[in-house]
């Protein structure tokens, strides 16, 4: 089986394109493959499939084979192989994902694509929608605590749930130590992608993500669009903010006009290989 090893950020994918539906043992594959040991070593799956409504479909399983409903980084990666490797001409396009219709558009260098730009639709911010064990909407500063230690988190949904959570200091705080119980917290029914950020100023943050299904990321799309969401919710940040990740920058707009949040970035191809079918 042919697969591309891309990345957004360094959050990254093993992308495969020539499968027509997803392949039943799409889950173990994802354990296997993902694996840093034993496999070729990614924080997702990525299956381009094709769509009857977009131009493409993507489904991404995490690395412990769970599936998630959508993945920014990922839909720049997709937009990048769509149009690097002939599937669409155009450099706006459609993705299907499991949370929806994402419009793209591409910025090209050399002919090939370079940033990416995605219409990440507008954010869930009703509890049970998101789905959170309290409701009410929004839900913003709501209490929680994890192994003795109390924070205060913001829930918003992007397709899937995050939790935001601001700290003094994002470079250095101990994402290892309460990311993993944050994201089994009983608050999260579907479990939660959880967001440690700081506030550099009303246009500029700093973000390190624990993701739901796969661990500490070098980045999150999702999780940079759920805390630019937080921060102007919590009247800490402007709408548009440059949202600083381990791996790079992220531009965020959660726009006045439409409520949808469009995220800009790279997207990056870094080699391609073959893996036999164990
Ligand atoms: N890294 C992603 C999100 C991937 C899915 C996530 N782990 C989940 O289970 O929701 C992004 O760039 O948005």
């Amino acid at each position: 089986m042919n697969f591309t090893k891309m990345n957004g950020l360094g959050n990254d994918f093993i992308v495969v394109a020539h499968f027509e539906t997803l392949p039943t043992d799409a889950a173990e594959m994802a354990k296997r493959m993902c694996d840093r040991h034993f496999g070729v070593g990614a924080d997702g799956l990525v299956f381009i499939l094709p769509s009857e409504h977009a131009d493409v479909r993507m489904r991404i399983m995490n690395a412990d084979g769970s599936e998630a409903e959508q993945c920014g980084n990922a839909v720049r990666c997709v937009a990048k192989y769509a149009f690097d490797h002939g599937l669409v001409s155009r450099t706006e396009l459609t993705v299907e994902t499991g949370a929806g219709l994402q419009r793209v558009w591409i910025e090209t260098k050399e002919g090939r694509a370079h940033r990416v730009k995605v219409d990440m639709g507008a954010p869930i911010l009703g509890g049970q929608a998101i789905p959170l064990a309290v409701d009410g909407e929004p839900i913003v500063e709501h209490p929680i605590q994890a192994n003795g230690r109390d924070f205060c988190f913001t829930g918003v949904s992007m397709g899937n749930p995050h939790a935001v959570i601001f700290v003094d200091d994002a470079a250095t705080f101990e994402v290892d130590v309460w990311g993993p119980p944050l994201e089994v917290h009983e608050m999260f029914p579907n479990k939660a992608n959880i967001e440690f950020t700081s506030v550099i100023s009303p246009k500029e943050m700093t973000m390190r993500v624990w993701e739901r299904g796969c661990g500490q990321t070098y980045a999150c799309g999702t999780g940079a669009c759920a805390t630019v969401v937080a921060g102007a919710l919590t009247g800490r940040t402007d709408r548009t903010v440059l949202v600083h990740l381990k791996g790079g920058d992220l531009h965020i707009e959660w726009s006045e006009v439409d409520g949808h949040v469009y995220m800009t970035g790279p997207a990056e191809e870094v080699f391609t290989g073959h893996w036999g079918i164990r």
